[in-house]
């Protein structure tokens, strides 16, 4: 078993109870039926966050990559530090730039043009990444091809938001995480210790795989948080905060977190893609989509304006507020100035709730 060897202050996460309607919060989505698309689109729109099976990505290549990355990890941490090119490259305990730490060491590359530019990584691991990545890129294309499908994008323009993530421009991003088995007492009782803090994802879609080892939560319209039972046979799909503008709010960045694993557990090891679109594209919501006279609830920004905001911020940030235009009022309200008969996106949950542990 790999420690991580410096010590950071800890920071706890509520274990919450696997019950079965907890199970049965997170919806699962067979990619290859016939309904896929709504089913999707149902999925996005509820929880922002659902299980897909029959992706298609051979298990043999998952496999290969968390042998490789488990390797990895298990190299002296000098060695492993070589492979630090922050805020790519090999990373333990510290999340982004600013403050944020977690119980885990992690792999972050970037992936365009269908390569992993990285900084020294062993080149069979380099290999399993980019075998894996294409295949699960390809997933992530068709799953945004399906959720346009299930939007009611025609079927001319169901290409939308895939091209947004097409590799020769696009800002793609893989992450592995390794979350060790903490030592720490607190990660035994009936809170564990923070693997990676509560955010949303910033790109339009991410795609998960992990091992057989738990940990992760989401939070659900309602505020409560369940835990995702981990399924390595499933890929896991998170809206990211650019779907959230795309969508004018039809579909809602899902909040999640990680709880490390108590001692006696076995490491979780997860494998994330992030499919981020290029720098310069105009992230507001697809005209595609807009009912006549809908106003969009953002203000227009780039993936690059957003990218940069974002990795100023701590992760627990509301990152989308800075850009969040304010509703328009109702004809009938009391203000004579009242602006609009402005169309409102189709109502959904409101977006923050206090959590409920
Ligand atoms: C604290 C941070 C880490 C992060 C960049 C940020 O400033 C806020 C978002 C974080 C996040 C979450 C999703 C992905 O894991 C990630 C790579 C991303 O694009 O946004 C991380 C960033 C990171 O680890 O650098
Ligand atoms: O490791 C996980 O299971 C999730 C990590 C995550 O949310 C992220 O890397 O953005
Ligand atoms: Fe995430």
């Amino acid at each position: 078993m790999v420690a991580i060897t410096v010590p950071i202050s800890v920071d706890t996460i509520p274990l919450v109870k696997c019950a079965n309607a907890a199970a049965a919060a997170v919806p699962s989505v067979d990619l290859s039926a016939p309904g896929a698309a709504a089913a999707v689109a149902d999925a996005c729109r509820g929880v922002g966050f659902f299980r897909a099976t029959n992706h298609g990505v051979p298990a043999a290549l998952a496999e290969a990559l968390e042998e490789r990355a488990a390797a990895f990890f298990a190299l002296p941490h000098k060695d492993k530090l070589e492979a630090s090119a922050r805020p790519l490259g090999y990373g333990s305990k510290s999340i982004g730039c600013n403050g944020d730490v977690g119980w885990l060491e992690y792999i972050l590359l970037s992936v365009g043009s269908g390569s992993v530019a990285a900084a020294s990584l062993p080149p069979l691991l380099r290999a399993a990444l980019e075998e894996y990545t294409d295949a699960v890129r390809e997933v992530g294309a068709r799953v945004l091809e399906l959720m346009a499908d299930g939007l009611g994008v025609a079927e001319e323009h169901r290409g939308v938001l895939r091209r947004m993530v097409a590799p020769d421009e696009a800002d793609e991003l893989v992450r592995v995480n390794h979350y060790p088995p903490c030592p720490c007492p607190l990660a035994a009782g009936q809170r564990g210790v923070t693997g990676f803090g509560e955010h949303t994802d910033p790109q339009i879609i991410s795609v998960l795989r992990s091992n057989r080892t738990g940990g992760l939560q989401i939070m659900l319209p309602d505020g409560r948080w369940v835990p995702v039972a981990p399924d390595p046979d499933s890929l896991f799909v998170n809206v990211g905060d650019s779907l959230q503008v795309l969508t004018n709010g039809r579909f809602q960045s899902v909040k999640h977190r990680v709880v490390a694993p108590a001692e006696g557990q076995q490491s979780r090891l997860s494998v994330i893609y992030f499919g981020g679109p290029a720098p310069a594209q105009r992230i507001a919501p697809l005209p595609e989509l807009m009912r006549e006279g809908e106003r969009s609830l953002y203000r227009e920004f780039t993936w690059a304006e957003y990218k940069k905001a974002a990795y100023k911020s701590r992760l627990g940030d509301h990152r989308l507020g800075p850009f969040e235009l304010p509703a328009a009022k109702e004809p009938n309200s009391s203000d004579q100035h009242s602006s609009s008969n402005a169309v409102q996106p189709p109502a959904r949950a409101p977006p923050h709730v206090a959590p409920v542990y």
